[in-house]
């Protein structure tokens, strides 16, 4: 809580972790074909990567543990806010917002999924 109503210049602690946290997501996003966020413990991510490694073994992926990662939960927030998608596996492919394994599962019966990793295709 300010003080004062004057904003102040000065960069708080709090303010830089949060642009840590805004850059470390962004970037991993669009530094990736798959941008995977998740948690080790995660069902739901251990499906999604399954099917991943399965028909897609050769399509680059990051994927990112959110439980063993320094600032995880301050990502998960920033994933929440950004895609309205609290719950992981949160899911980007070519810097597309796609969503959990619900949907990963539903886009490749539907023969989607091949579209949104390569659409040149
Ligand atoms: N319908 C979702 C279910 C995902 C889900 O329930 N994930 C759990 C973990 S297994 C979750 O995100 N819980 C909240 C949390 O860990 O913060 C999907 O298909 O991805």
């Amino acid at each position: 809580m300010q003080s004062s109503s004057a904003s102040s210049s000065y960069t708080t602690h709090y303010q830089l972790r949060l642009m840590a946290v805004k850059d470390l997501a962004e970037s991993t996003i669009n530094d990736n074909t798959i941008a995977f966020f998740s948690k080790s413990w995660c069902p739901y991510c251990k499906a999604a990567k399954a099917l991943f490694k399965e028909k897609y073994p050769d399509t680059q992926i990051k994927i990112v543990e959110l439980d063993e990662t320094e600032g995880g939960d301050d990502l998960q927030s920033y994933l929440a806010d950004k895609t309205g998608q609290r719950s992981v596996p949160n899911v980007f492919i070519n810097k597309k917002h796609v969503g959990g394994n619900d949907k990963i599962q539903a886009l490749q019966k539907q023969g989607e999924l091949i579209k949104l990793i390569n659409p040149k295709a």
